[in-house]
């Protein structure tokens, strides 16, 4: 069977599902990213990949600043925006509270005076790779792995002022040389380390 073409897709889809039928704030992500009652963050995706958490942040009302450093997938995410924000009014009003910014986010941080900063690099190699999804698989041949995920992580937690939160495999080892987490939510796959400021 042909792999089928990675593209961004907001309207249809896992997205589209997720956005109508997946359980709102009680989501692992947006509770890891502090909203509570009506507390609604202001977000900056340092990866923003093909878009989809940054969607899903936006569609529960938060404003997301979205960063991609690599220009295939900026072009990717930037073609899904433009075709969503076309098909109706409701997805268009997400769509404007998602920023998109053409870059690297390790440059970028230290201006941006952001509040809430999630990062979701590319995963470490897993030993059973055939579990890694499709869309992932494509991703990841597009980009490679993220070697300097330290690195972001170290500037996003000097310059978020209120909290930084990693996305990791839920049985990741911590990236070496950093405290702790304030607290961890842990999904059945995925692992959100939330780093108070
Ligand atoms: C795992 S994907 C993110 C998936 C995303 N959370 C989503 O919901 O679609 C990681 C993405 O972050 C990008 N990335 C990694 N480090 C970056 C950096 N320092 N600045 C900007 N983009 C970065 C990669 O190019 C890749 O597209």
């Amino acid at each position: 069977m042909k792999t089928p073409e990675l593209k961004c897709d907001f309207v249809g889809g896992a997205v589209g599902h997720r956005r109508r039928f997946g359980g709102g704030k009680q989501q692992d992500l947006p509770k890891a990213l502090g909203f509570r009652g009506r507390t609604v963050p202001v977000i900056v995706d340092a990866t923003a990949g093909l878009g989809r958490d940054a969607f899903l942040l936006a569609s529960l009302g938060a404003s997301v600043t979205m960063i991609e450093r690599s220009a295939q997938v900026h072009q990717l995410l930037s073609d899904g925006m433009r075709r969503a924000a076309a098909t109706n009014g409701e997805l268009a009003e997400i769509i404007g509270r998602m920023h998109l910014i053409h870059g690297d986010a390790r440059k970028l941080l230290p201006d941006l005076a952001a509040e809430t900063i999630l990062i979701d690099p590319m995963h470490p190699p897993r030993s059973k790779s055939a579990l890694v999804k499709n869309e992932m698989r494509q991703l990841r041949d597009l980009v490679g792995h993220d070697p300097d995920c330290a690195e972001l992580l170290r500037i996003a937690l000097d310059t978020a002022s209120k909290r930084v939160v990693l996305k990791w495999p839920r049985r990741g080892e911590p990236i070496p040389g950093f405290p702790a987490p304030s607290h961890q939510i842990v999904g059945k796959s995925t692992r959100y380390d939330v780093f108070m400021r």
